[in-house]
């Protein structure tokens, strides 16, 4: 690999890194004072003679107010971003320290506390979401800088009370507002860019996230995280609310020392916090949250059992394994609902905190009824809850997960179907993109829009016709590695005009071949320059009713697409063999999923379906195709750029065979269950004339990139289809422009007569 290939490209990563660093801070400020509630608990105590059950009772004030009022934020976040969220939530937390240090009885107490759950409630949902938007598909471990700041204000708070408010007394609270003032001025920078930054629509945004689950999936894994999310709170919170008498009542400790006992715990929490993401990026957030939350239990179980020292010890381990949890909790969810992340950012953090004080208030009665010790003996088997993680669904953080080092990578055709999948799979992990399309009657920028607002990604509008385009790209972004995807894809439109095949299949990557093979002259051969050209398994022609296309299967295309692509994959593997550039090749079999241009079958059979309209399959329907997923795809893809041989091709299959009708009547009766009208939809099939020279049956050997790669499609044709379907369904925003697009909803590829000229 280059220098550069090593890690995110400098300008990119400092950006990243500047703005994440300032949401981290404020919500490092932002806590600090927050956590003044719950660490002047004693000197309330003194003061006011409050009982555990009014104490509690101010913690359930502070955070009803946050929880109730956070997921409201959110779902304002995801229709627009709110500049004026972060200055305005800390400036609500600032009232309501000042009230709380002035204030003269318990109720004022409450106001102040419910003022400071007004500002959390405005402040954490969009400063998580600005993270999750600035971190170049890192989530985890954008999650974790977000929380370490609130974690590490938390742990803060006590030690400032510890030598301030407890000696001092109530009123240097005030000394904390000087200090919030000053967030507020940074906090008003990181607004100020959120503000400025571009910003896709956020309709094509929601509509360019990908895929989801079934509904109901969805809704019971969301289920499952709240209630690990009420797990963690309840936990943490009632145990830091009550941490102080607890140790006090224990060990006879001061005011004093037990604020700094809290400080261990809640600065472990900090650590945690900061562990968690970025190995949930590499491992896998569910991991994560397994190891977190059922790992906290036999450290819990010890806790009342220990000395002072071993509770010391104890309580570092419990902070930092529970708090580990958060960010992937956090991370998990969002990926779970695409799109709608200030909504999960706003009910997560609203269930955090409204558990947290609910729990905190129950607590508070019981300790006074049965004592502190009983309260930790109930906390202590919480974490149980954590068995409920194995009805997860592994495989939405799949593809979010980071692997190997990250690129520069030059992604020709980014705005097309397959294309697009392998750009938002390649930013979520990290890799730094130029988009390069030219933009025809196929592309669509709404595909990419998910991560079009990224530092990770940049778009090119060129041509592969036009040599000097490609080379000043080149030259500018000097990419680690070319994937190209540009191409006419369409087999019945090359046997209307076979002209433009030629032109941007043969002569286009031709081109490219001699821009990259400059480029990579240019800057001294690096080792790890990779040009991977994508190509299909039409080049190997057509089955018979057994066998499958491997890498080795002499050439043999039949229409003049394949032909194109042939004629391309020779030029590529020439150019390796005379030139030495270090080249890999894929040939996929039929791709399907979300981004479909509806010319293809799949998407033709959707939307003629929705509409009524003839459903039209070629000839007798019994040709046979072999259907991989196109994220299942753009996977594969990444995985051979980061993996595979140089000079060596691979065939890429989705292990489906189908034959066509058999494919088209899964589609009806999918649609008959989720969109049900009038009778069933294979009423509306019929069967027309036939494509000339119609290949019989594609099947593709994937050994060798299972063997030796340790790549298989994750997705069954039926669950492939079912997530196909529901989102054409969700997504209607993105297809109904599409249909007055040149040559949709007709029959192509029926004019066997030359074209003048
Ligand atoms: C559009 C349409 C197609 N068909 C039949 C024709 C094929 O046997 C099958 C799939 O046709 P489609 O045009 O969707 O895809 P292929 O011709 O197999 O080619 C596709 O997969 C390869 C790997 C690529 O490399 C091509 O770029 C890609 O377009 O359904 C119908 O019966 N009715 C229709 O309306």
């Amino acid at each position: 690999m280059t220098a550069a290939t090593g890690g995110l490209r400098a300008s990119a990563q400092a950006t990243v890194w500047a703005v994440l660093g300032g949401v981290a801070l404020c919500h490092c400020i932002n806590d600090i004072m927050q956590s003044l509630v719950s660490a002047i608990y004693p000197l309330l105590e003194e003061e006011f003679r409050l009982s555990y059950a009014q104490i509690g009772f101010l913690t359930f004030a502070f955070t009803v107010t946050a929880s109730l009022l956070q997921p409201f934020v959110g779902v304002v976040t995801d229709k627009r971003p709110l500049p004026l969220a972060l200055p305005l939530g800390m400036a609500s937390t600032l009232v309501g320290i000042v009230v709380l240090a002035k204030a003269p009885s318990y109720p004022v107490l409450i106001l102040g506390a419910m003022l400071i759950g007004v500002g959390s409630s405005i402040f954490h949902p969009e400063a998580s979401r600005i993270a999750r938007a600035a971190s170049g598909g890192r989530y985890g471990t954008a999650q974790s800088v977000f929380q370490v700041g609130g974690n590490v204000g938390h742990a803060v708070g006590p030690l400032l009370a510890a030598f301030i408010v407890a000696p001092f007394g109530r009123p240097s609270l005030m000394f904390f507002t000087i200090g919030a003032a000053l967030g507020i001025a940074i906090l008003w920078r990181v607004a100020e860019w959120h503000r400025t930054r571009p910003k896709p629509a956020a309709r094509a945004a929601r509509a360019a996230e990908g895929t989801a689950l079934p509904k109901g999936r969805v809704l019971g894994a969301l289920v499952v995280l709240g209630i690990l999310v009420f797990t963690k709170n309840a936990y943490t919170s009632s145990l830091s609310s009550f941490y102080t008498f607890y140790v006090i009542e224990r060990f006879g400790l001061t005011a004093q020392q037990s604020q700094l006992m809290l400080f261990v715990f809640l600065g472990a929490m900090a650590l945690g916090v900061m562990v968690g993401g970025p190995i949930g990026d590499r491992i896998g957030p569910l991991a994560v949250i397994w190891v977190s939350i059922l790992g906290v239990l036999p450290f819990t179980l010890m806790l009342p059992y220990a000395n002072l020292w071993g509770s010391v010890a104890l309580t570092l381990v419990i902070g930092i394994v529970i708090a580990s949890a958060f960010p992937a909790i956090l991370v998990f969810a969002q990926e779970l609902v695409p799109g709608r992340v200030g909504l999960i950012n706003g009910i997560f953090f609203g269930l955090a905190f409204g558990m947290g004080g609910l729990a905190a208030a129950a607590l508070g009665a019981l300790a006074d009824a049965h004592g502190i010790e009983f309260v930790y003996r109930i906390c202590a088997w919480l974490p149980a809850l954590g068995v409920l993680t194995i009805f997860l669904p592994r495989g939405v953080v799949r593809a979010h997960r980071a692997v190997g080092p990250t690129m520069k990578l030059l992604v020709t055709g980014g705005a097309g179907f397959i294309g697009s999948a392998v750009v938002r799979l390649a930013v979520s992990r990290g890799h730094e993109v130029v988009n390069l399309d030219a933009l025809t009657y196929a592309a669509n920028l709404a595909n990419v829009a998910s991560v079009g607002s990224s530092p990770l990604y940049a778009f090119e509008h060129a041509d592969l016709r036009d040599r000097g385009a490609l080379d000043r790209i080149l030259a500018a972004h000097r990419p680690d590695a070319v994937l190209h995807l540009a191409a006419e894809s369409h087999v019945d439109r090359s046997i209307d005009g076979p002209g433009a095949f030629v032109e941007t299949n043969v002569l286009g990557t031709f081109n490219l071949l001699e821009a990259a093979r400059a480029h990579w002259l240019r800057e001294g051969r690096p080792e790890g320059f990779r040009f991977h050209h994508v190509s299909t398994d039409e080049v190997f022609g057509s089955l018979g009713v057994a066998g499958q296309f491997t890498e080795e299967t002499p050439y043999d295309p039949r229409s003049p697409y394949s032909a194109t692509k042939a004629a391309s994959d020779h030029l590529v593997r020439a150019w390796h063999e005379t030139y030495g550039l270090p080249v890999l090749l894929t040939n996929c079999s039929n791709n399907y999923g979300p981004f479909h241009f509806p010319e293809k079958l799949v998407p033709v059979v959707i939307l003629n379906a929705l509409h009524g309209r003839p459903i039209p399959v070629y000839g007798k329907g019994e040709n046979v195709r072999d259907w991989l997923y196109v994220e299942d795809h753009a996977d594969a893809l990444l995985t051979v750029l980061e993996r595979g041989e140089v000079g060596r091709s691979y065939n890429i299959g989705g292990e489906n065979e189908a034959r066509n009708i058999d494919l088209v009547r899964v589609i009806c009766r999918l649609l008959d269950e989720m969109r049900p009208e009038g009778g069933p939809h294979e009423r509306l099939i019929a069967f027309v004339q036939d494509r000339p020279g119609h290949d019989a049956r594609y099947a593709i050997d994937p050994s060798r990139i299972r063997e030796e790669l340790g790549w298989r499609p994750s997705v069954t044709l039926e669950e492939g289809l079912r997530r196909t379907v529901d989102w054409y369904l969700r997504n209607e925003d993105w297809w109904r422009p599409l249909l007055s697009r040149e040559g949709v909803g007709q029959r192509l590829g029926t004019a066997v007569e030359p074209v003048a000229g």
